[in-house]
């Protein structure tokens, strides 16, 4: 950390138009009016911050001067700030160091903060027609107004920190920059992990790069003398974004995608409405290098809701000989059209922020040996008597003994030494949503190209969902329209991802529901204009997944993780045209003997049941669908509405 800024009662204080030498002294705008109470220090410029830009220095003066933090601190990226944070998280009971991996920490957080929250999260576009109908909105110049009252001295007691960090590599073109206010250390060493931090930001800040204005605080202000929590928070809580000013204003929440602002809320919300204007793609996607055993390479994208299967499908462990799978990215992609014409893929992020719960040595080895080496944080997580980690799934047999993720004992049959009740007994030992948080590079098998300023070409995008009924394993798009068909009206059950009701089926076009910048059907229609932009041999193939349907008893019928290599290899297959399929209502299908099933032993009755077509429970569907884009409204593309009515067609003459 640089430049610890001393509060201007004694150090720093220079008058407030005391300008940057060699600076033209143009009024920056103002991005909001600060309610001012008399008597109040003014933090008009920083003495020694790490930067010259005098839009980003009356910035960061104005969150001082509004939310009166004792200190404000510079992030410089390096190796001694991290083990200051961390010092500083043990400290306070946030961290418990762990003993089991090297620089690694557990943490707890509030039971009320465990998951992105949907129904706190805000579009605020100055016209409410660009939020869509998906989004919740409020006029952004009233959004302001509530937020300014809130962070109006919340960052009393604590320490402000300026966290500049780039979204993809530094010398993309343009590079994605933005700075990050936060109040909590917790956000400033997760943000190290998952986004590139560091001073290189402000460099290119002060040589005119344009840069993101991400704003969060906590809002747990402390009295003088007042002791912390070890995880503080409000039960108000707003995520609210302003993509017409590519600014976000989060409040109340320390979890993740709440808080994390380079991750949901600039990658994707805010990235998409660039995406938007500038002829890209901001996806909640994973990027894959995928092999075959004649040593051709294919570039994949898949798109799955949250907590889907993205982070174990790009780490993948294939059970087919001689295919190997390479990760780029695990949760977001952004795709642009290359010089060939082609659509290439890049990760913005640096780390990943996993689902914990049933992340294991059989399903995701490589996610275990990412965790291994260390310097990870992991988030509910249910703590180990000899000091590890432990969460439903990691392993078959759960541990005699664990801390569960509300610091209480647990035991696998939920009684003390005495055969007395515990209180944690009947819940799982980890929060279903419990995370962790580790560097990207540590994947054992990432591709050399993850931090390529150009990305991949991307041959294949999958969505996918997870539907217990009706949606086959594998399905493929009979061209582009029908592949943003089949994106548009992806059907997925509810996870714990975000608060609210799991396991209810919603409709998640892209994956990207809670996720989208701006209108919903004029999303759909920039993906349709997307597929026109470019020749049509040179777009990316579109297929669906489902790895989760399920049997009468409710067992899956498709091994999943692994075994999702098998699938994987007829995707390649019908890219170079030699894979079989059944033409079907929904698009092609393979048969059985389409997939390569060497040496694994599957019932033919369940696999036929996982790639089955049902016209019925497809009719089913139809009502659905028209509801759905009823709700998205007239926005959406008449070449979608054809697509729809060309399924009901096809599914009632097939019957
Ligand atoms: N049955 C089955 N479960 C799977 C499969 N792949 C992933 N899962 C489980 O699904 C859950 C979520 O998987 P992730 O890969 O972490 O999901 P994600 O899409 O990366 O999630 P976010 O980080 O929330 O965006 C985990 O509990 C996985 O164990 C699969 O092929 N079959
Ligand atoms: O944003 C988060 O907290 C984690 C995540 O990837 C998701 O919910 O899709
Ligand atoms: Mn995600």
């Amino acid at each position: 950390m640089t430049a610890l800024i001393d509060p201007p009662t004694r150090l720093n204080r220079r008058a407030p138009d005391d300008r940057v030498p060699g600076r033209p002294d143009a009024e920056p705008e103002r991005s909001w009016t600060p309610v001012r109470v008399t008597a109040r220090p003014r933090w008009a410029t920083l003495g020694p911050a790490p930067t010259h830009d005098p839009a980003l220095l009356r910035w960061v003066a104005e969150v001082a001067d509004l939310t009166r933090p004792d200190r404000v601190v510079w992030v410089d990226g390096s190796d001694r700030e991290w083990a200051e944070l961390t010092d500083r998280l043990v400290e306070a009971g946030t961290f418990t160091r762990l003993t089991a991996y090297p620089d690694s920490y557990r943490c707890v957080s509030d039971p009320g903060d465990v998951a992105r929250v949907e129904d706190r999260t805000f579009i605020c576009s100055p016209d409410r027609r660009d939020a869509g109908p998906t989004n919740n909105w409020v006029d952004p110049v009233a959004m302001k107004a509530t937020m300014t009252a809130l962070y109006d001295g919340s960052m009393r007691g604590r320490t402000m920190f300026v966290v500049p960090f780039c979204m993809g590599h530094w010398d993309a073109q343009p590079p994605m920059l933005g700075v990050e206010i936060t109040d909590t250390e917790y956000v400033v060493a997760s943000m190290r992990i998952m986004t590139r931090v560091g001073l290189r930001a402000l460099e290119l800040i002060d040589g005119g790069a344009p840069w993101v204005k991400a704003l969060h605080s906590v809002g747990a202000p402390l009295a003088p003398g007042e002791a912390d929590v070890p995880w503080p928070c409000n039960e108000v809580k707003y995520i609210s974004h302003f993509p017409a000013e590519r600014a976000i204003w989060s409040y109340g929440s320390g979890y993740g995608g709440n808080a994390l602002l380079g991750k949901k809320c600039y990658a994707l919300r805010i990235a998409s409405a660039i995406a938007r204007d500038e002829g890209w793609l901001a996806e909640h996607m994973l990027i894959l290098k995928l092999t075959s055993p004649q040593g051709r390479v294919h570039h994949l994208a898949a798109a799955f809701p949250s907590a889907c299967g993205k982070t174990n499908l790009a780490m993948l462990a294939p059970t087919v000989p001689g295919w190997t799978v390479e990760t780029l990215g695990d949760d977001i992609a952004w795709m642009r059209f290359g010089p060939d014409g082609r659509l290439w893929a890049s990760n913005p992020e640096y780390g990943l922020f996993g689902v914990a719960p049933g992340t294991g040595w059989r399903t995701n080895p490589n996610a275990m040996r990412a965790i291994a080496q260390g310097h990870t944080v992991f988030t509910n997580v249910a703590l180990t008597d000899d000091g590890g980690v432990w969460w439903e799934g990691m392993t078959d047999e759960p541990p005699a003994h664990l801390t569960d993720w509300r610091d209480r004992d647990w035991t696998p049959d939920g009684t003390d030494a005495d055969g007395r009740p515990l209180d944690s007994a009947g819940s799982p030992a980890a929060h279903p949503n419990s995370r962790f948080c580790t560097p990207i590079r540590q994947v054992p098998v990432l591709a050399p190209e993850y931090d390529s300023p150009e990305g991949v070409p991307i041959s294949a995008i999958l969505f996918g969902g997870r539907r217990r009924t009706t949606v086959p394993l594998v399905l493929q798009a009979r061209d582009w329209t029908h592949g943003v068909f089949l994106g548009a009206t992806i059907s997925s059950e509810t996870t714990a991802a975000a608060t609210g009701q799991v396991g209810v089926v919603r409709r998640d076009p892209m994956a990207m529901l809670p996720f989208l910048g701006y209108d919903a059907g004029d999303y759909l229609a920039h993906w349709l204009s997307i597929g026109a932009a470019t020749a049509p041999d040179l777009l990316p193939r579109v297929f669906h997944v489902n790895w989760f349907r399920r049997d009468a008893d409710g067992g899956f019928l498709w091994p999943g993780f692994g075994e999702n290599a098998r699938v994987l290899a007829w995707i390649v297959g019908r890219l170079e045209g030699t894979a079989g399929a059944v033409d079907t209502a929904v698009g092609a299908v393979p048969g059985p003997a389409d997939l390569d099933l060497t040496g694994i032993d599957l019932d033919p009755d369940r696999l036929a049941a996982a790639l089955a077509v049902d016209h019925d429970e497809w009719r089913a569907e139809l009502p659905l669908l028209r509801e759905w884009f009823d709700r998205l409204g007239p926005s959406v593309p008449a070449a979608l509405q054809q697509q729809l009515r060309a399924l009901a067609d096809r599914l009632e003459d097939g019957s």
